[in-house]
């Protein structure tokens, strides 16, 4: 340690610092975290060879007292209804059939009972021969009486020894007397012969109980305690000691189960019990949670009930243990909270389902976009379906549903969308497209009219509840859902345009109130653009195979971070990790929500909407404005005559093409500039060229288009044109 930290005339006791050190908290050595005391500041807490003294708290005790984290009022089991519902649950489940597997065998234990009743008899006469003549004494008396030489002294003994035994005899014939007498008393004095039974039922068990075997017990077991043994204190050590952990197994080996300490006893919550445990300094709970599958082994346990987390509000050598009844795959799904009454609103968190705690899960819809991902047949569509009837509870919500796997998963929601469509038939992805070209228009509208809106009604450039609720200005929120996104991406003629025009949405949307959530059940970059997934907020991933599937849907390095739905198995229906709606991810059990429940639930929907005036598109019975079915490439053939005298080489500018087409078809080009058009037809393979033009008496370059490329590629494109093999 250097002296110049302290001042020259400060001197270190060197040994008085280091015998200091042995009484303070110890620090495991770590060479990559050795402090150099030269750096160190004057705040920083002394250090001794490399290792940190015992830092002093010196607040006063009612200061550390009131700083220190509080303990919860009420135990977790009691904080919701759901929580406690399921702890009565369990408690009338266990206590229920605890009391009912003994209640049937109750006429076996008694005659087990009664059968031990002449052994109990024995051990009373025994131990009553025994205490009169004090028997377990004998040894200790012979001794004594032996080494007496004295003979008075030895006659004052044998003396006292006899009026033991007499007084000793005169009382066991009184207690005999006395039950003789009630023994006399219950034959002949009682009337019913119940209470006789009774009496006599319950003498001959009592001493059924005194003759009882300890490795032969009278009552069985209610549950099966090999299969699963009781989550105690014990049996957590014994498993955190199994994780083949270093500095755990360090700790536990030096000071026992005192290495461990649990912060409070291990209680029942939900449908488990939890325990909060203090694991020894250097330890930290992450370490415990990546060694999850040793843990479940060590709590002989399914690794579908060991949920070990962080507690980083406390810190971060904090674990909480749950430990659940049931594995999620085995519980019941828990109902959707919305199922039968209620509306959402998707400025605030809605209800999806319950975490394996059975704590509710809530997503909330606005200002993100989200993905979804799985391997086939897992619960993809059922939970983007829910989500869906959560904003469809929202009656302010303009849905845009397409399944693209086609078949009647959506079919519920006809009553209330927008625009719906099923399949990936050419006129449904045309249909689509003009959709998605129809969102962008209406994006920029909402940006511009954003930028118009005075301060008070818009504080902070984005859609509030406020604004979306007033239709004036034509800001409610607008929700695109795209099942299996795949076959749109991958289109042949489309999936350039529709992944420009996705990412867009995904990338300024929220903002604006315009959400874009996409699932696949094969999550790789081709079905996910890269746009789309790494500008997704939420991101829910129910079973994948492999690390790349995981990371795809979750978002890079959480198969290393552990966060694994590789894990899940083919049983684990509608189980995800949600990651993005808060900092940590979660599992989830999203609610079960089958069609009939759907169409329910939209029929209550529709009657909102209906009440408020929010009904609109195809659910009002109206069509899409534009039902035009060409691309980019017709509208621009349609503004661009074969003979244009003023640009007379067939060449135009992008700059002008763009306006022309904002002129004609304004629903869908309005604010465009020629980089968009540029942008627009390279997917279809047309490319720019440089287009001379006079103006005033100079000459000036531009990119634009030439006519006869664009009639060349529509014959190479066009639909069932003539051109088409
Ligand atoms: N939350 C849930 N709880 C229990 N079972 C569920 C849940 N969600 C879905 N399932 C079951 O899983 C099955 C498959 O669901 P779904 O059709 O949503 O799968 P998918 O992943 O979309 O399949 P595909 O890839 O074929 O489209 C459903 O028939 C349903 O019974």
């Amino acid at each position: 340690m250097t002296t110049d930290q302290h001042g020259p005339s400060e001197v270190y006791d060197l040994e008085a610092v280091r015998r200091a050190r042995e009484a303070a908290t110890e620090v495991p050595e770590d060479p990559e975290h050795a402090t150099d005391t030269d750096d160190v500041d004057q705040d920083a807490p002394m250090t001794v060879d490399g290792q940190v003294l015992a830092v002093v708290d010196e607040r006063p005790k009612s200061a550390q007292r009131a700083a220190a984290p509080r303990r919860e009022i009420l135990p977790g089991w009691a904080k919701d209804r759901e929580s406690a519902k399921a702890a009565a649950k369990w408690a009338v489940d266990y206590y229920g059939h605890a009391t009912t597997y003994h209640g049937v065998r109750l006429p076996t234990y008694y005659a087990k009972l009664a059968g031990r009743a002449p052994l109990g008899l024995g051990r009373v006469i025994a131990a009553t021969y025994g205490w009169i003549f004090d028997t377990s004494d004998r040894e200790t008396r012979a001794q004594v009486f032996g080494t007496v030489n004295d003979a008075s002294a030895y006659l004052r003994l044998r003396q006292d020894r006899r009026t033991q035994v007499r007084a000793r005899l005169f009382l066991t014939l009184l207690v005999l007397l006395v039950l003789a007498g009630l023994s006399a008393y219950v034959v002949y004095g009682v009337d019913s012969l119940m209470v006789q039974l009774g009496l006599g039922l319950t003498a001959l068990a009592g001493l059924g109980l005194l003759g009882r075997n300890p490795d032969k017990p009278i009552t069985g077991r209610a549950v099966d305690a090999s299969k699963e043994p009781r989550l105690t204190s014990e049996l957590i050590v014994n498993a955190l000691g199994s994780l083949g952990l270093a500095r755990l197994n360090q700790a536990i080996s030096k000071d026992g189960s005192k290495a461990i300490a649990f912060v409070s006893p291990i209680m029942r919550d939900g449908a488990g019990f939890r325990a909060e445990i203090d694991l020894p300094a250097g330890v930290t709970a992450t370490e415990v949670i990546e060694q999850r599958e040793r843990l479940a082994s060590g709590l002989r346990r399914g690794l579908g009930k060991v949920w070990p987390e962080t507690d980083p509000e406390v810190h971060s050598g904090r674990l909480v243990l749950y430990v659940a009844d049931k594995s999620l795959a085995q519980s019941k799904p828990a109902p959707w909270p919305l199922a039968k009454t209620g509306k959402a609103n998707v400025f605030e968190p809605v209800p999806i389902g319950v975490d394996q705690r059975g704590r509710p899960v809530t997503l909330t819809l606005m200002f993100a976009s989200g993905l979804i991902g799985a391997i086939p047949r897992m619960g993809k569509t059922f939970t983007l379906r829910l989500l869906t009837l959560a904003a469809a509870l929202d009656p302010r919500v303009e849905l845009h549903v397409y399944n693209l796997k086609g078949g009647s998963d959506f079919i519920p929601l006809e009553p209330v969308a927008h625009a719906i469509r099923s399949g990936d038939d050419p006129e449904d992805v045309e249909y689509l497209v003009r959709d998605l070209r129809a969102a962008q228009i209406e994006m920029r509208r909402r940006y511009k009219l954003l930028k118009t809106l005075p301060r008070e009604v818009c504080p902070e450039s984005k859609v509030t509840d406020a604004l979306a609720s007033d239709k004036r200005y034509g800001l409610h929120p607008l929700l695109y859902v795209f099942d299996e996104c795949q076959f749109m991406f991958e289109h042949d003629i489309y999936g350039a345009e529709i992944i420009e025009l996705v990412t867009d949405l995904v990338k300024r949307g929220p903002a604006v109130g315009l959400m874009v959530w996409v699932a696949t059940q094969r999550p790789d970059a081709k079905s996910i653009p890269t746009g789309v997934s790494a500008n997704a907020v939420l991101r829910i991933c129910l079973k994948v195979t492999g690390q790349m599937e995981n990371d795809m849907v979750l978002g890079t390095s959480m198969y290393k971070a552990g966060i694994r739905a590789t894990r899940f198995g083919r049983k684990d229906l509608g189980i995800a990790y949600l990651v993005g709606e808060g900092d940590d991810p979660v599992i989830v059990r999203s609610s079960f929500v089958d069609a009939p429940a759907a169409e329910a639930i939209a029929a209550r929907a529709r009657a909102a909407r209906l009440a408020g005036g929010w009904l609109s598109g195809m659910a009002a019975g109206e069509e899409l404005p534009d039902d035009d079915t060409g691309s980019i490439l017709d509208h621009l053939l349609a503004v661009w005559p074969e003979h244009d005298p003023e640009w007379s080489n067939g060449k135009v500018w992008c700059d002008e093409l763009a306006q022309r087409l904002a002129t004609s078809q304004p629903s869908l080009y309005e604010g465009w500039t020629g980089e968009q058009v540029t942008a627009a037809v390279k997917p279809h393979g047309l490319r720019t060229v440089q287009v001379k033009k006079m103006i005033d008496g100079g000459q000036v370059n531009k990119r634009g288009l030439s006519r006869r490329d664009l009639t060349d590629t529509l014959g190479h494109t066009e639909i069932g044109g003539p051109d088409e093999p």
